[in-house]
């Protein structure tokens, strides 16, 4: 699965609705077992969410747009595909979240190819599932410290704190994802998913039992004066890096 919304695959409600519907797709379908993520923008993975579905538009648009981030992080943490990233590009927040979603993250080395969840960078908070997913992937004291300082780890320290499973050169990112699936093709598919449910499905369920609450607490706090004000400004300085 190639993510093409140029510039720099920002998770628009659109966007995220297209991965939804493709995954969907690729899971009723018997005869795919697995799915590569990645990038078909150039040193981009994903600039995460979309700011623009979260700056300056009516509640009820903020609803509709969370609903739709919730129902691509529940749908790809708990994929029965075996999902593997080979992340070929920065990758911030909400595109971050889609690889810690995944069985397996292969990353290109390249100094500029950081990632994490940053969100305390624009002033805003990672949700508790996102927060739940680091925690599963690095450990909890790694993810407090990356998370309260908003960090981007580059490969070789992403590979340090267990944020990705293997630093490749650039060119190989395709292949080790690959040959790293046949691994995961060996196991017999039904112990292999149940496992998967096992260890997924609690972080899972925290979501899809408040998940109405989850909506609500997102509306308010993206609404919110400081909030939009905060958002704004950072949008005016990605786009003053250019002048
Ligand atoms: C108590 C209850 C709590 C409930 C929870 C509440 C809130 C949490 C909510 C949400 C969590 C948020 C998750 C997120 O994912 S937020 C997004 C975080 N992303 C980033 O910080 C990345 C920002 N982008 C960049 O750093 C750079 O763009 C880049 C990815 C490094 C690429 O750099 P490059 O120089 O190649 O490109 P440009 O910077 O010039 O960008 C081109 C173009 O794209 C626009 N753009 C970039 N990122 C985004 C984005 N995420 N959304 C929308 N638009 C984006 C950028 O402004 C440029 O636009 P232009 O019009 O100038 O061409």
């Amino acid at each position: 699965m190639k993510m093409r919304n140029p510039p720099v695959n920002s998770l628009s409600l659109e966007f995220l609705t297209e991965l939804l519907i493709s995954l969907e797709k690729l899971e009723s379908d018997k005869a795919f077992h697995a799915i590569i993520l990645t990038s078909d923008c150039p040193g981009i993975f994903s600039a995460g969410l979309d700011l623009m579905e979260m700056c300056g538009r009516d509640p009820t648009h903020y609803a509709e747009y969370w609903k739709a981030v919730q129902e691509l992080w529940l749908r790809f943490y708990l994929s029965h595909l075996v999902v593997i990233s080979a992340i070929n590009g920065v990758n911030a927040a909400g595109g971050c979240l889609l690889a810690l979603s995944c069985d397996y993250r292969v990353l290109a080395d390249n100094p500029k190819y950081a990632m994490g969840l940053n969100e305390t960078l624009l002033g805003i908070i990672a949700p508790f599932w996102f927060k739940d997913t680091l925690v599963n992937t690095v450990g909890h004291r790694t993810a407090e410290r990356a998370l309260q300082l908003g960090l981007l780890f580059p490969p070789a320290e992403a590979l340090q704190v267990g944020m990705v499973d293997k630093v490749v050169p650039e060119d190989q990112v395709l292949s080790a994802a690959r040959s790293e699936l046949a691994q995961w093709l060996a196991i017999p598919g039904h112990a292999r998913q149940l496992t998967k449910s096992l260890m997924r499905k609690p972080t899972a369920d925290r979501l899809l039992k408040e998940r109405d609450a989850d909506i609500q607490n997102f509306v308010r706090f993206i609404s919110r004066d400081a909030i939009q004000k905060a958002l704004r400004v950072y949008l005016e300085k990605l786009k003053q890096k250019k002048t």
